[in-house]
């Protein structure tokens, strides 16, 4: 488990992250989310030790993040590699400077290269490689010590579709043993992989929240309902329920605005439990970028 508590770093007296605390618990996958200049890749940097807070504490399993860096993998916003290197001999690098050597680190090179989908291109110079290529090099590259907990900076910026299906093909698999965290300012991203979302703007967390909450509670409150029967009756009926704000006819159906997107649930129940014989039940949902828009400007 990993227990961040009010953390701040400053730089040049202004603050680029602010009184955080956040906890992981295993085998969780986190998106931070913000827009540029929240604060995700400092407090990223925190969490690996690559930076110390100025206040505050970051331990994993109720140790000090610095005692644990065996236990993290790391990929930064711009993996760098020498272009000179071939694929195999980059993480023959890396896994050295890691501590890693001979038939262990040989063994580990080629389980990665087959996981991330490069053992073909194992002979290939890293200068060859495409943006997808090298991002997937950047997993082997972190996943190399087989560490517990992935800290992952925008690991599908910058990518095409193919190269971003890939790396989320990767991350769905690796998430099954590790937990991860990832940032990215396109929800999108965060909501094919994470099951919670950190949002964060100006340094602080501001929504702490399960994806399905949160997609949820930003559900629309209007529900667009058709049936076959006597529209005028129904809309009476509508009319009289608490969690109803209005119900309209709207083209061959009935508009319902409710006081809150969760009373969804209580107008089908009551719908269905009235036998009316319905055939459409739509939510008008705002989109992951609008609902995104809203929650950070
Ligand atoms: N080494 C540094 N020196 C000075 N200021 C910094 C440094 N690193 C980050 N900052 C500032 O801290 C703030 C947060 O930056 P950070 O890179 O953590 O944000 P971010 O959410 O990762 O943004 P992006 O998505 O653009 O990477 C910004 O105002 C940035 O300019």
């Amino acid at each position: 488990m990993i227990d961040i508590t009010g953390v701040t770093k400053t730089f040049r007296g202004k603050p680029a992250v602010k009184n955080v605390s956040l906890s992981l618990a295993d085998e969780e996958c986190v998106g931070l989310i913000g827009p540029n200049g929240a604060g995700k890749t400092t407090l990223l940097k925190m969490l690996v030790d690559i930076i110390r807070a100025d206040t505050g504490t970051i331990m994993i399993d109720g140790r000090p993040v610095a005692a644990c860096k065996n236990d993290i993998g790391y990929l930064g916003q711009t993996p760098a590699f020498h272009g000179w290197l071939t694929g195999e001999d980059a993480l023959i690098f890396s896994g050295n400077l890691s501590g890693l050597a001979g038939s262990v680190l040989q063994h580990r090179v080629t389980e990665v290269l087959h996981q991330v989908g490069l053992w073909d291109n194992r002979k290939r110079q890293v200068s060859h490689f495409s943006g997808g290529m090298k991002q997937r090099l950047g997993i082997a590259q972190a996943i190399l010590h087989n560490p517990r907990f992935l800290v992952l900076d925008e690991p599908l910026s910058a990518l095409d579709p193919i190269g971003r299906r890939e790396v989320i093909h990767i991350l769905t698999e690796l998430k099954q043993t590790a937990t991860i965290i990832l940032s990215t300012h396109i929800l999108n991203d965060a909501h094919e992989l994470c099951e919670r979302f950190c949002l964060m703007k100006k340094g602080q967390i501001i929504r702490d929240i399960s994806s399905a909450d949160f997609l949820e509670r930003n559900g629309s409150n209007t529900i667009f309902i058709e049936f076959s029967g006597d529209v005028k009756q129904v809309l009476a009926h509508l009319s009289q329920l608490p969690f109803v704000v209005s119900a309209a006819p709207y083209e061959r159906g009935v508009t319902v605005v409710l006081q809150e997107p969760l009373f969804k649930h209580q107008l089908l129940t009551v719908l269905l439990s009235e036998k009316i014989d319905l055939f459409k039940f739509e939510v008008t949902q705002d989109s992951l970028e609008d609902i995104f828009l809203k929650e950070v400007l």
